[in-house]
């Protein structure tokens, strides 16, 4: 029997979302967004050379048809170093769940679309209700929270990130997305503790249709300054019914996740998590290239994209990103067995030539390394969890397989 593994770029989105016009950036719609696009001509034109240089280089991407899933996305020619022949099998999937975020992106992927409408909050200082602040207060014994505002994560560490070393009040904050996110210092606060907060305001959260609680832990000081850790975590919402990662597991096959996967889908369905900095997930994905049994379905994000470089808005450190993890999946494929299926797909777009900090909302490409070669077009995202359900055998709940 074959493996299959599905890996998400986080927010690497090709354009083109027919309803890209109903969400915002600020004031901005992202109907012109186009994260991989964008990065492309920049890339082309000279302007992301912090680090690297020249057209974008992803080979690897490009042979597979991220370059012709632009094109069927957007309707964007593909730029240099997309528009090289094509050999792998591609498509460009377009979401219908009301949310531009990851656990949307995600479980869609995983053949569920979300059937309600997030609550997010108001573009107002301060945010968050009088009682879910009472709340955070009553929970963390503390006598105040700071932020309690729309507000970029690396952002608001600076401007208040001395205060809260200072007072020990929680910085509470959130974006577009629904997330109620608390940023903590891991030695003056206490990562345990920040956990723990996080843990148990989680299910009132959740009641409110917020769909995640996120603890966004820091080191340093005013002096050296201050840098987030990998010891990020998401306390998601659970998914509304069972996902791809179920279908399999209930079928008796093995499930590995890497990265938020384990988060995201709050561990359904899943018999283990690989944790880490992107450099060791991908390293966790070749060793599972290596390792995983016949019949495994392997399931991995990769964030870094998403959260050092989309919401930096910071072009050369994306494409730099793009560029490494071509080069690593390259290394990867041959590590594959014959028979085996894997797709490189994305959950949503971010594109760092654009307005804003937040997400943005795109198709997403899908390409598949083991199938049939060709382009299947526009595509929706069920139909990735259907085409994986299929390669292993299992009656796909939803969405039609591209096999
Ligand atoms: O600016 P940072 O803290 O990275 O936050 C971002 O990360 C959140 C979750 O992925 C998004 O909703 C966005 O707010
Ligand atoms: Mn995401
Ligand atoms: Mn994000």
């Amino acid at each position: 029997m074959s493996r299959a593994f599905l890996v998400v770029l986080d927010s690497a989105g090709i354009g083109g979302a027919p309803d890209a016009g109903e969400f915002f950036n600020g004031d901005v719609p992202d109907t012109d967004a186009n994260t991989i696009g964008h990065i492309a001509q920049a890339c082309a034109a000279g302007r992301a050379e912090d680090g690297r240089s020249g057209p974008l280089q992803v080979p690897v991407l490009a042979s597979l048809g991220l370059g012709a899933a632009l094109e069927a996305a957007s309707g964007m020619a593909p730029p240099p170093g997309l528009d090289g022949p094509v050999t792998g099998a591609w498509a460009a999937a377009t979401e219908v769940s009301r949310g531009k975020d990851t656990p949307s992106g995600h479980w869609e992927l995983a053949g569920v679309p979300v059937p309600w409408d997030w609550h997010t909050f108001p573009k107002a200082d301060p945010c968050f209700p009088p009682e879910l602040v009472e709340e955070v207060c009553r929970l963390s014994g503390t006598d105040g929270i700071l932020g309690n505002r729309h507000a970029s994560g690396t952002n608001i560490i600076e401007e208040e990130g001395a205060a809260h070393v200072r007072n020990g009040r929680p910085i509470c904050y959130t974006s577009v997305d629904s997330v109620f996110q608390i940023a903590a210092h891991e030695e003056a606060f206490g990562l345990d503790r920040l956990l723990e907060l996080c843990a148990d305001l989680a299910p009132r959260l959740h009641d409110m249709k917020v769909g995640r609680v996120i603890a966004r832990p820091f080191l340093g000081s005013e002096e050296t300054g201050w840098k987030r850790t990998s010891n990020r975590k998401d306390f998601a919402i659970a998914p509304p019914a069972p996902t791809l990662c179920d279908w399999l597991h209930e079928a008796g096959h093995p499930v590995h996740a890497v990265g938020k996967i384990g988060d995201i889908f709050s561990m359904r369905g899943i018999d283990d998590v690989v944790k880490g900095e992107d450099a060791e997930l991908m390293e966790g994905l070749a060793a599972l290239a290596d390792g995983a049994e016949d019949g495994a379905f392997v399931f991995a994000n990769l964030v870094e994209f998403d959260s050092l470089y989309g919401h930096r808005r910071d072009v050369s450190g994306y494409a730099r990103a793009l560029e490494w993890a071509d080069n690593a999946l390259g290394l990867i494929i041959p590590r594959l067995r014959a028979g085996d299926l894997l797709i490189v797909t994305a959950d949503h777009g971010n594109d760092p030539t654009f307005s804003g900090t937040d997400h943005t909302r795109e198709r997403v490409p899908v390409l598949m390394q083991g199938a049939v070669p060709g382009g299947r077009g526009l595509v929706d995202f069920v139909d990735v969890a259907a085409t994986v359900a299929d390669h292993l055998g299992v009656t796909p709940k939803n969405g039609k397989s591209f096999l």
